[in-house]
Formats: structure tokens, C-alpha cells, sequence
């Protein structure tokens, strides 16, 4: 029994909101849902009762940190929505939505512009190829400035961007929104939170501008569009459907940007906004294919949306509901999916069933029977899918592109109270790690310490807090040091050979190995050169697997050695003796005696860091930066205020915030993102051993 799909799919816009923190997305989001008749009170972020910000952490906070999915409804259109969060910490929510999202509405604050963190999210949203509007918020604040926030997405962003609109006044006297397409105004009525507004004529004040800003968007549209280009130089009428169907295919084909202007705060520019996102943003039919690949034939596939193809899902969340358990969110790209049906994990090649699905309204959600092509939706039931796995109809597998994770680049020691808390934090790293790719936890097999790591300490902070009260786990939480990582950088040979005759039954194993530097990022590559069988082929793996196990250990400092590339070339072995651990030993002892002739060195974290501030102290701040060993990138102007980009390793960032407040009067701020790893100096190289206690020397057997 089929069921039919309640919107089109050309009437379903999946879109996402992202935004520097505290730009407004949250207020922006529940504004939305307010005006769609999904809420029925406004509820503040600021005093807690936010509708999308419902873990406890984020109602405490007045932040974002996990991204919620919401459905709304507008003119005929249905519109899921997933709001991100604006702290850096928490970029893979915002990764992650981007993988699954067709469009986006960027959020600035009216008297910022673009800031760090915007910045971050739009060139993640370049690389996913995801189309975006911008709202500028917050024109009620004192300093709201339109065409400044418009002028800093082309200085800093370099991004095609022109109004669709014209604010009227600005700060306290902000009192509605002019249409430059309809060339219409909205002025809204104070007293009735943004459900009245009366559309008139422009006001004449505001006329000559307005059609001066009107004759500037009809140009820029016409270097986009030919069509529009045409008509504009043989002066020819432009509709003003012409004119939003010339913006909405510039859009999609990411060479325009419409901006637009209100105070969601001030119930002002909402409802134009949700129009825009029905205007402007693409559905699922008018999105670029998505890549997918055969799992058997490593084939490429494009997916292009239809109910009418066989099923293929990503499933991009993995969240522990109290109520209902594991809740995996999932996009789906084709076809549909009853409830109750089977699915195939392509990606881990294994058969799950779908217990139940359901649409998501933040905190709240509503069962349905079938997801159609274009759906954002959760399922309930799914055992061994992850973020990133590809959910697809049993006879069509499909590996579908899925999301880049980054590393994480900070830790902390934590230590259980007692063994019955030691259980329990096992329970929730395995929990928290499957909702969070980015929240990654160790064992130190030598001293049984565990070490969690995540991307930031804000990050780590709200993990044991976590930790804490949803599992209950006590425990002592250590300070949070640097992720190192350990690599070779010359290319070096070395035999690892394990010999032991005591008694019996000996063991046997003889290996040599030539490692060579991999690219940053490309990881370990494996390569088994042996011929004429000098190393039996069974004992092949636990080569490949002793140099993983000791790799992960690393070889200067315990930090896992990564981005090797090894060649196992030659060996012997002994009928009797030799055995697959014989072999992995061996493996172990090669890559320890390569470390004297591999430039073994440790890496540490480099962080993109922007610092603003007011000009008087911009030499105190580039002392502290120097201090650091930063390496200043660039200076700018904002607005009065000074800008700094640096280069800092994060070992050198602990406590920044506080050395910048009290250097800067409190008036500077900073905001910091992983950027890449580099060998630490010599020095600090040593220092590192020597408090880790160091490693074993070379031995030989
Ligand atoms: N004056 C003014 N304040 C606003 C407006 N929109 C939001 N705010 C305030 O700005 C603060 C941050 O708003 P949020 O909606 O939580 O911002 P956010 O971008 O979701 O923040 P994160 O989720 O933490 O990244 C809150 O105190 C809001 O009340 C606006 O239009 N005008």
C-alpha cells in the first residue's frame, strides 16, 4: 500500500541556517516557526525556552551545539530546516548539515557583517556547492548598518552578493523592509509581534533611493543572466517575475547572492525572508546530481531526485533521544522507504530494518509511514549505521559521496571514580562518539588512562558535562592538553626481527620494512612487496596490523604516528616457529628501528586565529601574538576596529582569552579553527619527550 507524498517535490526546500555566533539563528528559526503555525509562543533564547536549543547544555548556554532538523510550512511549500551552531567546536554539526542541505540563509548581525566564523561556514558551504540568501538581523541594534554588511560580503567573501531590499531606518528606528523587485514597503505594526504588516506604496522619502538601489540590482542580475542582459540593453520591460526567476537561477547557479534585511528579534523581515527561500532556494529537482558510487564495480552514479527510483539515503546524525533511543537522521536522495522495510547499509555491507520513522520538530516529532525522495528524517531501529553511511534499497547498493571528518586537536585525561563508573564511561563514549565523529576516546594500553578528544574546550566541556548527568559517570577530569600526532619525514628501511627459543615451541618472525613520508592527511598506506614468498602470504596481515597497533602508540612521544606510507619487501620465516604474532611483533620492532634514520617529529595543531580590537591596542596584541609563536598573516580595518590573522599553535592558546581581555580592556575578541598540523621546533620537540617520559630506544632482537 503506497502512500502518496504530502508536498511535491518541487514545493520542498531543504535548507539550513548558519551564522557567526550570536548572529540570530536560533531567534531567526523560531521566528519561522512561529510564523508557519508550528509554535504558538515566542519563546527568547536568551531565557532559556528556546523550541530548537533543547538540550540542557544549550538551554543553560544560549548556544546551539547539536543541529536540530524542524519542518515548517509555507505558502503550499513544505520547509525542513536544520539550524547550526556558530561555534567553531562544533563545525562538523555545521559540516554535516551542509552535506544534506540545497540551500542556506546566512544570518549576519546588521553591525558586524561578515565575521570569523561566517567566513568558515560559507567556504564550507562553497565546497558543498550550496546555495545561499543572507539576512541581515539585528538592523534594531545601535550601529545596524545595511549597506556596510552588504559591502563586508564582497570585501571579505568575495561573494556576488546585492539587496533584494531596502531596510526603512535603522537601530531604534527600524520599522520595516522595502521590496526593490515589487517596489512595494512593509511596514510592520509594533505592538502584535510581527503577524501585522501593512504593504504600501514606497514612502516618497525613501522613492529616489529606492529606485536608485532598484536600477543597481536589475544591473547585477544582468551580468549573471543573459536573458535579463538582453532586455536590459535593448530597454526592453522586465517583469518582475522575469526579474525573481532570473535572481532564483543565478542563485542556484551560485553566482548571485540576494540579501535581505530585518530584526528577528523585532518580528520584523521574517516573512519576506521564508518568501526569499521559496523565491530564491533550490528543491531538490534543481540541484546539481549527487555523487554516488556501485560498491561492486566502484562505477560513479548520479543521483538525481524522484520517488520513482530505487531507494538511496545518507544518513548524516546519529542522536540518543531519552525517550525513543537511537535516532538516526537521514536525507533521502531517491526514491522511498516505508517503515518497517529493509535497508542496506552499503557502507559496512550489512542488511538493517527501519522500526519506525519520523519527522522532526526539534524536541517534538510526529510518526509517518513512508519518506519520499527529498525528505530530511529520522529513523528508528538502525543498529550499526553511523554518520556518513549510505542506506539503500538491498538490490541497488550505493556508496554515496559522504562528509569529510576532521581530527580532533585537544584532550583531556579522565579518570572513573570507581569500576562501576568506569563501565559507565565506556557506555558514553560509545554513545557520544557515535552521535559525535569529531568526540573520539583513547586507552592508553600502558598506563590504562583514557583520553577524550575533541575539537575545542568549549567542546570537551560540554562532553563531561554530559558525561556527567546523562550517564552519571564520576569521574577526575585532567586539564586539556594538545592532540600531537608523530610522523616520519625522510624516507628509511629497517628490519624488525623477533626470535625466541625457550623451551618447545619457539617463535619466529623476520620483516624488512621501507617507510616512506605519506602527504598531510593522506593517513597509512600499506603495501605488500614481497616476492618468491619469503614472508608466507597468511602472515601478510598481521604485518600491516602489528605496524598499525604500533603506530597508534607512536614512536617519540606515545602520540599516534600517522600519514606513513609502508613497504614490506623482504623477510624470512621458519617452518616450525613462525606464527601471525611472531609476525606483528616483528612489524612492531621494524618500525622502532626506523625512527633513528626517519626524521621522526611530532606535530602539533596551527590555528587560524582572527583577533578584533580597537586600534590602541593593536601593538600590545600583535607582542602577544609574536609571543606565542604566532606568525601574523594579514591586518585589515573593520569598520574602527583593528583585525589581526595569525598563524598560532593551539599549545600556544591556553588561557588567550584571558590574557586578551585583561590586555585589551575587555574590547578584544578572538575566534580560532584548526588549520592544519606542522612539525613542532626542536626544542619544544624535546621538551614534549621528556614529559611524556619518552619513548624506548631503539632495540633489536
Ligand atoms: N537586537 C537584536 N538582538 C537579536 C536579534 N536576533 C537575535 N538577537 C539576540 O542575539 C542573541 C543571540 O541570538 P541567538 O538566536 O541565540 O543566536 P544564534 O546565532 O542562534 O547563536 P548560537 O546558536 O549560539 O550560535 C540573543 O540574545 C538574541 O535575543 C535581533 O534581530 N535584534
Amino acid at each position: 500500500m503506497a502512500n502518496t507524498r504530502e508536498f511535491p517535490l518541487a514545493k520542498t526546500r531543504n535548507i539550513g541556517i548558519m551564522a557567526h555566533i550570536d548572529a540570530g539563528k536560533t531567534t531567526t528559526t523560531e521566528r519561522i516557526l512561529y510564523y508557519t503555525g508550528k509554535i504558538h509562543k515566542i519563546g527568547e533564547t536568551h531565557e532559556g525556552a528556546s523550541q530548537m536549543d533543547w538540550m540542557a547544555q544549550e538551554q543553560e548556554r544560549g548556544i546551539t551545539i547539536t543541529s536540530a532538523a524542524t519542518t515548517a510550512q509555507w505558502k503550499d511549500h513544505r520547509i525542513n530546516i536544520i539550524d547550526t551552531p556558530g561555534h567553531v567546536d562544533f563545525t562538523i554539526e555545521v559540516e554535516r548539515s551542509l552535506r544534506v542541505l540545497d540551500g542556506a540563509i546566512t544570518v549576519l548581525d546588521a553591525q558586524s557583517g561578515v565575521e570569523p566564523q561566517t567566513e568558515n561556514v560559507w567556504r564550507q558551504a562553497t565546497t558543498y556547492s550550496v546555495p545561499r540568501i543572507v539576512f541581515v538581523n539585528k538592523m534594531d541594534k545601535i550601529g545596524a548598518d545595511f549597506d556596510y554588511s552588504v559591502q563586508t560580503l564582497h570585501d571579505r567573501l568575495g561573494a556576488n552578493a546585492h539587496a533584494v531590499q531596502m531596510p526603512i531606518g535603522a537601530e531604534d528606528s527600524f520599522e520595516g523592509v522595502i521590496d526593490l523587485i515589487e517596489m512595494k514597503a512593509d511596514l510592520y505594526d509594533e505592538d502584535e509581534l510581527g503577524t501585522k504588516w501593512d504593504t504600501v506604496d514606497v514612502p516618497a522619502e525613501y522613492l529616489e533611493q529606492a529606485k536608485k538601489r532598484r536600477t543597481e540590482l536589475v544591473e547585477a542580475v544582468a551580468d549573471v543572466d543573459d536573458d535579463i542582459m538582453e532586455k536590459y540593453l535593448e530597454g526592453d520591460e522586465i517583469s518582475n517575475d522575469e526579474l525573481r526567476a532570473a535572481i532564483r537561477r543565478a542563485t542556484i547557479d551560485l553566482k548571485f547572492y540576494p540579501v535581505l534585511a530585518g530584526s528577528a528579534f523585532k518580528n520584523k523581515g521574517v516573512q519576506m525572508l521564508l518568501d526569499a527561500v521559496v523565491d530564491y532556494l533550490p528543491s531538490p529537482l534543481d540541484v546539481k546530481p549527487y555523487n554516488a558510487k556501485d560498491p561492486e564495480t566502484g562505477e560513479a552514479v548520479e543521483l538525481t531526485a524522484g520517488d520513482d527510483k530505487s531507494f538511496a539515503a545518507l544518513a548524516f546524525k546519529i542522536a540518543t533521544d531519552p525517550f525513543v533511543g537511537r535516532l538516526t537522521y537521514i536525507r533521502v536522495y531517491t526514491g522511498s522507504l516505508e517503515s518497517g522495510s529493509y535497508v542496506q547499509n552499503a557502507t559496512k555491507d550489512v542488511r538493517e530494518r527501519v522500526g519506525r520513522l519520523l519527522q522532526m520538530h526539534a524536541n517534538h516529532r510526529q510518526e509517518i509511514p513512508e519518506v519520499f525522495s527529498g525528505d530530511i528524517a529520522a529513523a528508528i531501529g538502525l543498529k550499526n549505521t553511523t554518520t556518513g553511511d549510505s542506506l539503500t534499497d538491498p538490490d541497488h547498493p550505493l556508496i554515496l559521496e559522504s562528509l569529510e571528518i576532521p581530527d580532533p586537536v585537544i584532550q583531556v585525561s579522565i579518570e572513573p571514580d570507581s569500576k562501576e563508573d568506569q563501565d559507565k564511561l565506556d557506555n558514553a563514549i560509545q554513545k557520544l562518539s557515535e552521535e559525535d565523529p569529531t568526540f573520539q576516546a583513547e586507552t592508553n594500553p600502558e598506563t590504562g588512562q583514557t583520553l577524550i578528544a575533541g575539537m575545542g574546550e568549549l567542546h570537551l566541556d560540554i562532553m563531561v558535562d554530559r558525561m556527567r548527568r546523562e550517564f552519571h559517570v564520576s569521574a577526575k577530569v585532567g586539564e586539556p592538553q594538545v592532540a600531537y600526532r608523530e610522523t616520519f619525514t625522510k624516507q628509511t628501511s629497517a628490519q624488525g626481527r623477533f626470535v625466541r627459543q625457550s623451551g618447545g615451541k619457539g617463535q619466529y618472525g623476520d620483516v624488512w620494512i621501507e617507510f616512506t613520508p605519506n602527504d598531510r592527511g593522506a593517513g597509512f598506506e600499506f603495501e605488500d612487496a614481497i616476492v618468491g614468498g619469503v614472508v608466507p602470504r597468511e602472515y601478510i596481515p598481521a604485518v600491516e596490523q602489528g605496524l598499525k597497533e604500533a603506530m597508534a602508540n607512536g614512536v617519540l612521544a606515545g602520540y599516534p604516528l600517522i600519514d606513513v606510507k609502508a613497504k614490506l619487501y623482504d623477510g624470512s620465516y621458519h617452518e616450525v616457529d613462525s606464527s601471525e604474532a611472531a609476525f606483528k611483533v616483528a612489524a612492531s620492532l621494524a618500525l622502532r628501528n626506523a625512527v633513528p634514520t626517519a626524521g621522526a617529529v611530532i606535530l602539533e595543531p596551527i590555528m587560524k586565529v582572527e583577533v578584533v580590537m580597537p586600534e590602541e591596542y593593536l601593538g600590545d596584541v600583535m607582542g602577544q601574538i609574536n609571543g606565542r609563536r604566532g606568525q601574523i598573516d594579514g591586518m585589515e580595518d573593520r569598520g574602527n576596529a583593528k583585525v589581526i590573522n595569525a598563524f598560532v599553535p593551539l599549545a600556544e592558546m591556553f588561557g588567550y582569552a584571558t590574557t586578551l581581555r585583561s590586555a585589551t580592556q575587555g574590547r578584544g575578541t578572538f575566534t580560532m579553527t584548526f588549520d592544519h598540523y606542522s612539525a613542532t621546533p626542536k626544542s619544544i620537540q624535546e621538551e614534549i619527550i621528556k614529559k611524556n617520559g619518552g619513548n624506548n630506544s631503539p632495540r633489536e632482537n
